[in-house]
């Protein structure tokens, strides 16, 4: 059966990335929790909720409670030590056998989980949910913020059928919103059911129409398309908007439109739709939470760029430093650096994350881009950046980085997914690292081979590591033996001659289809799946 429901394919095809992303998706949306998400729930002190109301109405809330409020007792439940408060338009509605979508958040370090299911059981400040659908989501355009806990409470709360001035305000200051949609077909499938989505761009980037609509911009994200795929089959929508400065919710129920292709889309760069929403009730609840957040402007800061430099045909690399020659903050080799970027023509800054592919001790941090033909930020930083120039950017951050552990390495990487996995080379033979390394690269041709030298300099340095170049289209000049050591793709028959052992951690980073065709030939040859880690930041979408 599909990983997705009718409308989320629609979607899928009509943006290109249906193909793509089967086989991948059937690997990472699960229908139980692994057990990273069961840990990270249980460390958040709010999840964002999607459920619907007496008329079938969806509605966004926060359910909110000490770190370790969320709990899960085994991989297919999830338990939540709260409920909605009794403003909340979803008081009382989030019973045994509702449809719950959770989205599971982290800004000060931009994870986030989704879990879907139907609620199994309630009582006073619990629920059950029992799991359908697990999924982690890519980190773009997530703001970060610190929370704290505060004695609130709560202002009365204000229902209206328009907007009024203060939702107004919110609205046109907010730079998150999260939304609730869902679908509910004939028969059962676990890609029924509601979801809780993060929006995120520039302040400002919801715009106000007139008293009772509003549309933003939508962005690609994962690919799945799990709420325009929900929208483009049941347009009913709910909207939350977090005063987290105050610790107020705005939350919006109505219908959303979606505008694909006016020109009005074209007005905001990057964006690949925009969602129009009218409004059928607003419930504003002033200070409703004990939570409060803070902006994290500590993390903002303008690196100069130092040296711009051509790896191969389409790759370009810029290493960056502190104007004023300071040390930067040290990162953990795999995660990467988001970037805001002033280009011309963009009303607000764009947004975008990159792997660092320099290793953790060197001086500078050093990003390689892949310059996309109709990618705004890529084509901006191949076309334009140049040395001298400032690029505003917030402190690395990620998951993606190596465990510790005596097991073998393999890093396996494709085209320009092999950033991350040169930081992770550079740390493990730099670093003195005692495991071993196997070094697989996956290149289209010679002209298309970032790094070589570079890479090849660190096998040669260290008999520790063993390096595979796979041309998948050699051009008659690439040789053989010197440039690349087997043509075609990489398959099963070749990674098993090339491991060294089934007992190994694996870090994988390319296109979806690599690594799933990837990770789906290691599992069959015996290693672990949980010893199989990947990168899923999809910048084809987005570049
Ligand atoms: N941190 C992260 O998450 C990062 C992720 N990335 C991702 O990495 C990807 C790299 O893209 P790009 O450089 O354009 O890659 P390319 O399209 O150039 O492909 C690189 C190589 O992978 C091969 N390949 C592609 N699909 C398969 C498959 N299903 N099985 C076997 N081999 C395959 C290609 O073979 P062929 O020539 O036959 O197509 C080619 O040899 C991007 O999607 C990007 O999003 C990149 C950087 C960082």
């Amino acid at each position: 059966m599909s990983t997705f429901h009718a409308g989320e394919l629609a979607v899928q095809e009509r943006m290109g990335v249906r193909e793509e992303l089967a086989p991948w998706a059937a690997k990472v949306v699960r229908p139980f929790l692994p057990e990273q998400h069961r840990e990270f729930y249980a460390t958040l002190p709010f999840l964002v909720a999607a459920a619907r109301d007496g008329q079938a109405r969806p509605w966004a809330t926060l359910l909110v409670g000490p770190p370790g409020f969320a709990s899960s007792p085994d991989p297919r439940r999830l338990v939540l030590a709260a409920e909605p408060g009794p403003d909340d338009p979803l008081a009382g509605r989030l019973v045994p056998g509702a449809d719950l979508g959770l989205l599971g958040i982290e800004p000060a370090t931009r994870r986030r989980n989704r879990v879907n299911g139907r609620i199994a059981s309630t009582a006073a400040n619990r629920i059950e949910l029992r799991v359908e659908q697990t999924f982690g989501n890519c980190p773009q355009h997530i703001h970060e913020r610190r929370w704290r806990w505060v004695d609130s409470i709560a202002a009365p709360a204000v229902r209206s059928r328009s907007f009024t001035p203060a939702m107004r305000e919110q609205i046109a200051a907010a730079d998150t919103l999260f939304l609730a949609s869902g679908h509910r077909g004939a028969g059962e499938a676990a890609s029924f059911g509601m979801d809780a989505s993060h929006r995120g761009g520039p302040r400002g980037f919801v715009e106000v129409c007139d008293d009772r609509r509003l549309r933003f911009p939508d962005y690609a994200g994962n690919n799945h398309f799990n709420t325009v795929g929900n929208l483009l089959l049941d347009g009913r929508a709910g909207l939350l908007f977090v005063d987290f400065a105050r610790g107020g919710v705005l939350q919006l129920t109505g219908r959303v439109t979606i505008d694909w292709d006016s020109p009005d889309v074209a007005r905001h760069p990057g964006a690949q739709r925009l969602l129009v929403f009218e409004l059928d009730e607003a419930v504003l609840r002033p200070t409703a939470l004990p939570l409060r957040w803070s902006a994290d402007g500590e993390a903002s800061r303008t690196l100069r760029v130092l040296a711009k430099r051509r790896e191969s045909d389409d790759v370009v690399s810029f290493l960056l430093g502190s104007p004023d020659g300071a040390p930067l903050p040290q990162f953990r080799a795999g995660q990467h650096l988001p970037i805001a970027l002033a280009i011309p023509g963009s009303r607000d800054p764009v947004q975008r994350t990159y792997s660092l592919s320099s290793g953790p001790d060197e001086a500078a941090y050093r990003l390689s881009i892949k310059r996309h033909e109709r990618g705004l930020a890529s084509r901006f930083l191949h076309d334009t950046v140049e040395v001298g120039h400032g690029l505003v950017v917030r402190a690395p951050a990620g998951e993606f980085t190596v465990a510790p552990g005596a097991r073998p390495i393999v890093l396996i990487g494709a085209g320009i997914g092999v950033t991350p996995l040169l930081s992770m080379l550079a740390a493990l033979v730099g670093g003195d690292d005692p495991r071993r390394v196997l070094f697989v690269h996956a290149a289209r041709d010679g002209r298309h081979h970032p790094f070589a030298d570079e890479i090849r300099e660190w096998a040669r340095r260290s008999p520790r590591v063993a390096l595979h170049v796979q041309y998948s289209r050699p051009r008659p000049e690439d040789r053989p033996g010197v440039d690349f050591d087997a043509p075609g793709r990489l398959d099963a028959a070749r990674l098993a001659a090339l491991l060294p052992g089934r007992d190994v951690d694996v870090y994988l980073c390319g296109p979806l289809a690599f690594m799933a065709a990837v990770q789906e030939d290691l599992e069959r040859l015996g290693v672990p799946a949980e010893q199989i880690h990947h990168e899923t930041m999809t910048s084809s979408a987005e570049p």
